[in-house]
């Protein structure tokens, strides 16, 4: 599914109006209408009555307040005791917004204009009642910080019980970045319209939105396929159509080899773990090479891959070179980097593997530290051969010479112009992980949870990219695959774990079950 800034969902709308003809305000009234569905599942689980519920309205002066009236009005029809709180003066609405004031102010609903201190006592009486309170304050209108007498509401409703809807996005979430000012409406459900915006998956967007519904609200679907928006959202449906299928007569030999070069004394583990990762990723032939001080650890550790010593006692040194090139010849991807340590003799090493390499090779953790300041070096690689590369915050932030709050405050535009510049894939990982492509197109990944932030998870994800690779996937492909499933199988642990507790090793072992839940769920 594609997401938008702004501008692309003013123009999609645009159009639908202009081309098609369809009235705003039937926009306005779809829109009203998947809100009012969503209710309904928060609140007494699709079926049975909403009569008698109370819901509270938090009403802006723009089309998303226009909206927020919609709903308004239209749970007033189902029995539910509304009360609307205008943060306008009714004069202020205009158009579809007024119009849909004027049908509101026709039904048995409460209308209250709050201009200060004076309503505060009926507001706060009203949101503490309430079993639902619909945020339809500000939406992808809203620049800057949400006005202060508006911010202390947001307060009250942030401290309230009842379930918190947000009207296309949460108000104090801007559109485009994400980025909340001083505060934002903290959503149980976000109800977006044609399609999600930016900001949902950017900044602290995530944290405030809440589980994300998506609604067409009847824009014609050419609209929201149009090939010039290129940044997506990857779901089920979207991963479902890039798993391979494994021929019936497949064997090791066609299910792919790779290479995985990792480990240093003291992060064995990395090596093991990024191997686990591909292995229960499907990989059919896994070789590690690893210092020969180590090799006998890691060897022992995962018996399913053959495992090289290479020149290092502890780590991986300039000499390293004549082992992986000759393992390298016959694979089908390469993976450098899980727990490598920084080994100057090394550098040279990787500089030779991304000149000369043809294979797709995924670059991680060391080895991205090894080329921090020199990030020229990865453009040796341009039209040598595919390339990803799967940096942390940290890491993205030493390779492009900039402080982790840089990188934060820009990561779709640092992901994709520094995927064009390297010609590589970066999957810029983070609590939404980007998958930006030197092409341009560019995909967040919404699995996942704060319990992957542990040791070891980022060298599971390296491992079954690799392993991807291996099975022939294309390099976007494989980064999309690796990060998403990597994610579920987080989901699915957490299902029993919560957010904390679980191990990188349950991640990888988690991996086949997710990825057979997506095989058999129906398209
Ligand atoms: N995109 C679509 O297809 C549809 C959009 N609709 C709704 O329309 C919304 C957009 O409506 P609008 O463009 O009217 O925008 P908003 O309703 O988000 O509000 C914009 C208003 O707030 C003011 N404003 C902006 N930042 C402010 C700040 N920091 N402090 C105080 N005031 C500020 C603006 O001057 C403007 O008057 C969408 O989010 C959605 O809810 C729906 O009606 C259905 C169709
Ligand atoms: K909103």
């Amino acid at each position: 599914m594609r997401v938008v800034n702004t501008e692309q969902m003013r123009q999609i709308e645009e159009r639908a109006i202009q081309q098609y003809g369809i009235p705003s305000m039937l926009l306005m009234e779809n829109a009203a209408w998947a809100v009012v569905e969503e209710i309904r599942r928060c609140l007494v689980q699709n079926e049975g009555d909403l009569a008698g519920l109370k819901a509270v309205i938090l009403v802006g002066k723009g089309n998303n307040g226009g909206d927020g009236l919609a709903v308004a009005r239209h749970l007033v029809l189902q029995g539910m005791d509304v009360t609307v709180l205008l943060f306008a003066g009714t004069e202020q609405l205009k158009g579809d917004a007024a119009l849909n004031l004027r049908l509101f102010q026709g039904t048995t609903g409460k209308l209250f204009v709050i201009e200060g201190e004076k309503q505060r006592l009926v507001a706060r009486f009203a949101l503490a009642q309430a079993d639902v309170i619909v945020d339809a304050l500000y939406g992808i209108g809203l620049r800057g910080a949400l006005p202060s007498l508006i911010e202390e509401y947001v307060n009250e409703v942030n401290n309230a019980s009842a379930c918190v809807v947000s009207v296309d996005i949460p108000s104090g979430v801007e559109a485009n970045t994400g980025k909340v000012y001083r505060t934002a409406i903290r959503a149980q459900i976000t109800v977006t319209f044609g399609l999600p915006k930016w900001g949902l998956f950017l900044g602290e967007g995530p944290i405030y939105c809440g589980r994300v519904a998506v609604d067409p609200i009847s824009i014609p679907e050419a609209f929201l396929e149009d090939e010039s928006i290129s940044t997506y959202v990857l779901t089920d449906d979207t991963i479902r159509e890039i798993l391979p299928i494994r021929h019936f007569k497949g064997h090791k030999g066609t299910h792919g080899k790779g290479i995985l070069v990792a480990g240093s004394k003291g992060m064995s583990g990395a090596a093991v773990l990024a191997g686990r990762g591909a292995l229960r990723s499907g990989i059919g032939l896994l070789q590690i090479v690893t210092p020969q001080g180590i090799a006998k650890d890691v060897d022992a550790s995962i018996t399913e891959a053959t495992v090289w010593p290479a020149p290092g006692e502890d780590s991986l040194n300039e000499e390293s070179w004549e082992v992986i090139a000759r393992q390298a010849e016959k694979a089908q991807a390469l993976a450098i980097g899980p727990g490598l340590a920084q080994n100057p003799g090394f550098g040279l090493v990787l500089e030779e593997i991304l000149r000369t390499i043809s294979c797709p090779v995924v670059l991680d953790a060391d080895a991205l530290n090894l080329l921090a300041g020199e990030s020229s070096l990865i453009e040796a690689r341009n039209g040598r051969g595919p390339l990803i590369l799967t940096p942390h915050p940290g890491e993205m932030a030493r390779l492009c010479q900039c402080t982790v709050a840089d990188v934060e405050s820009n990561r779709l535009d640092l992901a994709l112009t520094k995927a064009a510049e390297w010609e590589a894939v970066v999957v810029l990982k983070g609590s939404v992980t980007i998958v930006a492509s030197p092409d341009g197109r560019a995909f967040f990944n919404p699995s996942g949870n704060p319990g992957l932030g542990t040791g070891g998870t980022g060298d599971v994800l390296t491992g079954s990219i690799l392993a991807w690779l291996a099975q022939g996937v294309s390099p976007l492909e494989a980064a999309c695959l690796g990060a998403y499933l990597h994610g579920k199988a987080a989901d699915d642990l957490a299902e029993e774990y919560g957010w904390s507790g679980f191990l990188a090793s349950e991640v990888a072992d988690r991996l086949p079950k997710v990825r057979r839940s997506l095989e058999l769920k129906l398209g």
